[in-house]
């Protein structure tokens, strides 16, 4: 075994949406090849690390990967051959160094993301480690509540379903992940019987969600808690619902926009929307709630909800340590959305989740809505402890293949394998 690096390859391919992403290739001296493909969302918080990406042609005449792919092949290439993949810290703040922005803007946050997470992967392989083995500090090991996206709406269905941009059920009151899945496979598919019913279409979202013209944001969870109960689960006890309104994505000068309803709410009267919606259904957590530049209205919000249910903050955090750090003082969410490509590097990534944990913070690992095949998250959930992943509906390739991967999992580790369920949440 010798893990230094030998050569780093990146190539342009394409994401779940049939944008162009980033692909890295490693080959270690010992003849190791490992390789990770970086995801993309469509919600990005406005404080996310900076990808090189194609959505503004204008600004990189339509080479903003292939110029993400050319930094990776040439400056982060050059400083990181001869260097030992086992050595995680090292690669990333080489890089980070390398990039010399705040943001990552120079290299690219998908260009550091796709060499960190092939680094990892590759040093795994070398030595004789399974991702979620390698990855743990101590062998100690958490199966996670899959936290499935059922409803898509938002950015996610073009604008054309629910304003909130996700209804997910979370099956916490299996016994393991295989009848946690079954249990949420089951309900997704009595929710398509549900909708049909209705006369609803059953076309998906970008998460695989149903994504149909509801007449409120109020219907999916009637629609949900039925088909729970159609597919012979009791709502609460054996499946949760969570929501991620993402809220920033209708907030505008200062009010929230529900176009679905014809309403416009101040952030008070947003709190009290939700705070009806968690009286009537089993509802566990919500993430972004309110928006990422509305941290008056998240002190509120914490204050009305934070001790009945999880309050989960994506944009307003970002996978941020400094982020974090300020909710973490000010009284804000009692947990937060981790995204790898938010932050742009595993290193930094761990220290926003060790940060999160010291101050009792649940934890929700997640996919973006653009995604690869690549299963990094699913061993990096298993390996952190984190207890819950989200990663869409069982109904496109790029999602199962993430909870696929952790069926492989537990049946791998046996009688050592522990399903976080409940447990895995901070309020419930
Ligand atoms: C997964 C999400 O969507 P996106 O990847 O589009 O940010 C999210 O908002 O949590
Ligand atoms: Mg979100």
């Amino acid at each position: 075994m010798n893990t230094t690096i030998q050569k780093i390859h990146a190539r342009e391919i394409l994401d779940s949406r049939g944008n162009p992403t980033v692909e890295v290739d490693i080959v270690l001296q010992d003849g190791t090849k490992a390789r990770a493909a970086v995801p993309s969302g469509a919600s990005t918080g406005k404080y996310e690390a900076f990808e090189l990406r194609d959505r503004d042609p204008k600004r990189y005449g339509g080479k903003g990967v292939l110029t993400a792919v050319t930094n990776v092949n040439g400056d982060i290439a050059n400083a990181l051959i001869g260097l030992d993949a086992g050595d995680q810290k090292l690669i990333d703040l080489t890089m980070i160094e390398l990039d010399g922005t705040p943001n990552k803007g120079r290299l690219g946050a998908n260009a550091i993301l796709g060499v960190s997470m092939a680094a990892a992967r590759a040093a795994a392989q070398a030595n004789g480690l399974q991702l979620y083995e390698y990855l743990s500090e101590d062998r100690r090991y958490l199966l996670p509540v899959p936290m499935m996206n059922v409803m898509n709406g938002g950015v996610h269905a073009q604008w054309q379903g629910a304003d909130f941009q996700e209804y997910m059920i979370a099956p916490l009151g299996a016994p393991n992940f295989r009848t946690a899945l079954q249990w949420g496979a089951e309900t997704y598919r009595a929710l398509q019987k549900t909708l049909q019913k209705k006369g609803y279409p059953t076309a998906v979202g970008d998460e695989g969600g149903f994504a149909p013209k509801v007449a409120s944001n109020e219907e999916p969870l009637e629609l949900i808690t039925l088909a729970i109960e159609e597919a012979g689960y009791q709502p609460g006890k054996d499946i949760a619902i969570s929501l991620d309104p993402a809220s920033s994505g209708f907030y505008h000068y200062g009010q929230y926009e529900l176009k679905r309803e014809q309403k416009a709410l101040t952030p008070e009267d947003m709190i009290k929307y939700y705070q009806m919606l968690v009286e009537n259904y089993s509802i566990i957590s919500i993430e972004d709630g309110l928006a990422e530049e509305d941290w008056t209205g998240w002190k509120m919000l914490t204050k009305e909800l934070g001790d009945r249910i999880e309050l989960i903050g994506d944009d307003i955090f970002v996978t941020s340590p400094a982020l974090v750090k300020r909710g973490i003082k000010e009284g804000i969410a009692n947990s937060v959305l981790i995204k790898l490509n938010q932050i742009g590097t595993v290193t930094e990534t761990l220290e926003t989740m060790q940060l999160a944990k010291s101050a009792g913070w649940g934890l929700n690992v997640s996919h973006r809505s653009g995604e690869t095949v690549d299963s990094f998250i699913s061993d990096f959930t298993v390996a952190t402890r984190a207890g819950k992943l989200k990663t869409g509906a069982p109904s496109r390739g790029e999602r199962i293949e993430k909870y696929n991967q952790l069926l492989r999992i537990e049946e791998e580790l046996g009688n050592r394998a522990v399903y976080a369920g409940r447990k895995a949440f901070v309020r419930g």
